[in-house]
């Protein structure tokens, strides 16, 4: 299960997105927001954070105008590991390396098929753990100094 999230920038976006997920069979819990109307990226960033840290989803994709904010707002949350990506290598590389559990895009950078290739490497992308862990759970230890 995937979570999903966005602002009304990225609103149409994201159901989009949604489509393409439920057209291969990968079922998506959307976390809002629920329509265009301006509303503000960190609700929906820390929505979607909660739910893959407290295990509802297993990894999250958020998008918003850049996919900066809502980067911001998911990255907050401990555990969270969020990448804003707008080119398929960074998406592949952030899985294999860094083990990012949130994927954010920006609905006013990239071009929805852009997106699908981005997601497509994303979620295909198995992290490879070894000399990795380490830096992991270096990145883990700076949480715990906050
Ligand atoms: O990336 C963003 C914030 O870092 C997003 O673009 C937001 O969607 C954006 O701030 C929304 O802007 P708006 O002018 O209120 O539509």
């Amino acid at each position: 299960m995937i979570a999903i999230g966005s602002d009304h920038a990225a609103f149409e976006f994201k159901n989009k997105i949604k489509k393409y997920l439920a057209g291969k069979g990968i079922e998506c819990k959307d976390y809002g927001c629920d329509d265009t109307n301006r509303t503000d990226y960190p609700i929906y960033g820390e929505a979607v954070a909660r739910a893959v840290t407290k295990g509802e989803c297993e990894r999250g994709i958020v998008c918003c105008g850049t996919g900066v904010g809502i980067s911001l707002a998911a990255n907050k949350v401990k555990g969270i590991r969020a990448v804003v990506c707008s080119e398929v290598y960074t998406a592949k590389l952030s899985r294999a390396h860094n083990n990012t559990n949130i994927l954010s895009l920006g609905s006013r950078v990239v071009t929805i098929e852009r997106a699908k290739m981005i997601i497509d490497a994303w979620l295909n992308t198995e992290y490879e753990g070894g000399r990795h862990e380490k830096r992991i759970k270096m990145i883990s230890k700076i949480e715990d100094k906050n």
